[in-house]
């Protein structure tokens, strides 16, 4: 089993990490863990967007990408986020590296349906070699979820939920961890500590979940495999996200198949 463990920081949630997230991501590393660090920056793309009076809509809770929208997501996530995250990293002694999935073709995509979505991209593959040889070299990898076309022309916005799960999936991590704004799954004002992949149907289709948990949980599932067998919800501000913590949030599991 590896020891990668890929931590998707939520723009929910990015500006109140503590200083103690941080030293215990160096700690993760000190334990001989190799963390990978997928980003987003939901309301900061907004906030820009709003700035330059650009309209963005969102469609399945995904941003529906048109060129202008594109621009503000790729100087917003590559530029301001990525560029605050790995300040924060550096002081807190960790050696990173920050990168838009457009580097070294880092994330290839697909349009996911020009029509409905624009730029928004499926992941069709990941640069698992370059990322080995950075967590070879003891380097944190930062990545902004942008991903390039096959042309190496066009860049797709790639929701960062999704982007860390064909992250850790590609990567054969043990470990994913998403860092939001809330505590995990809530039913009913009430935190749900396990979930499988079944009773998330259900609580889909009821409407408990929706909107940014959406992407959480199909990214979630669609990751799981025989070396990443759970997926963790968990609240960036509250989590102690060290190396024998027990979290506190919501388990992501596969449905365990009934044998009749
Ligand atoms: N059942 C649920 N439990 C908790 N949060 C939920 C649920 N369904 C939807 N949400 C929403 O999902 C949000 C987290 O997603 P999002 O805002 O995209 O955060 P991030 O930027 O961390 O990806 C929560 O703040 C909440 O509004
Ligand atoms: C396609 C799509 O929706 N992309 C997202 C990328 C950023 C993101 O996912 O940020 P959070 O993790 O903060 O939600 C967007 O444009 O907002």
């Amino acid at each position: 089993m590896s020891d990668i463990i890929v931590l998707k920081c939520g723009g929910s949630t990015i500006d109140e990490l503590s200083d103690q997230f941080f030293a215990n991501i160096r700690s993760l590393k000190q334990s001989g863990l190799k963390p990978i660090i997928v980003h987003g920056g939901g309301p900061a793309i907004k906030q820009m967007l709003g700035k330059l009076q650009i309209e963005s809509e969102f469609v399945n809770g995904l941003r529906k990408t048109t060129e202008p929208v594109m621009d503000v997501v790729e100087m917003v996530l590559t530029g301001t986020v990525n560029n605050a995250l790995i300040r924060k990293l550096n002081e807190a002694g960790i050696q990173s590296v920050g990168l838009s999935g457009s580097d070294y073709q880092l994330l290839t995509a697909k349009p996911k349906d020009f029509e409905q979505y624009g730029y928004v991209g499926e992941i069709t593959d990941v640069n698992a070699e370059f990322l080995t040889q950075l967590l070879e070299n003891g380097i944190v990898p930062v990545i902004a979820p942008i991903a390039i076309g096959v042309d190496n022309t066009t860049r797709y916005n790639i929701n960062a939920d999704t982007a860390a799960g064909a992250i850790a999936k590609a990567m054969s991590a043990k470990q994913l961890i998403f860092v939001t704004d809330v505590p995990g799954i809530m039913k009913k004002n009430k935190l749900i500590e396990s979930v499988t992949e079944q009773e998330i149907t259900k609580l889909i289709s009821t409407g408990t979940i929706y909107g940014g948990m959406l992407p959480k949980v199909q990214a979630a599932i669609e990751s799981l495999s025989e070396d990443l067998q759970e997926a963790m919800i968990v609240d960036g501000k509250h989590s102690e996200i060290t190396p024998d913590a027990k979290l506190v949030g919501t388990v992501i599991k596969k449905s365990v198949e009934v044998v009749q």
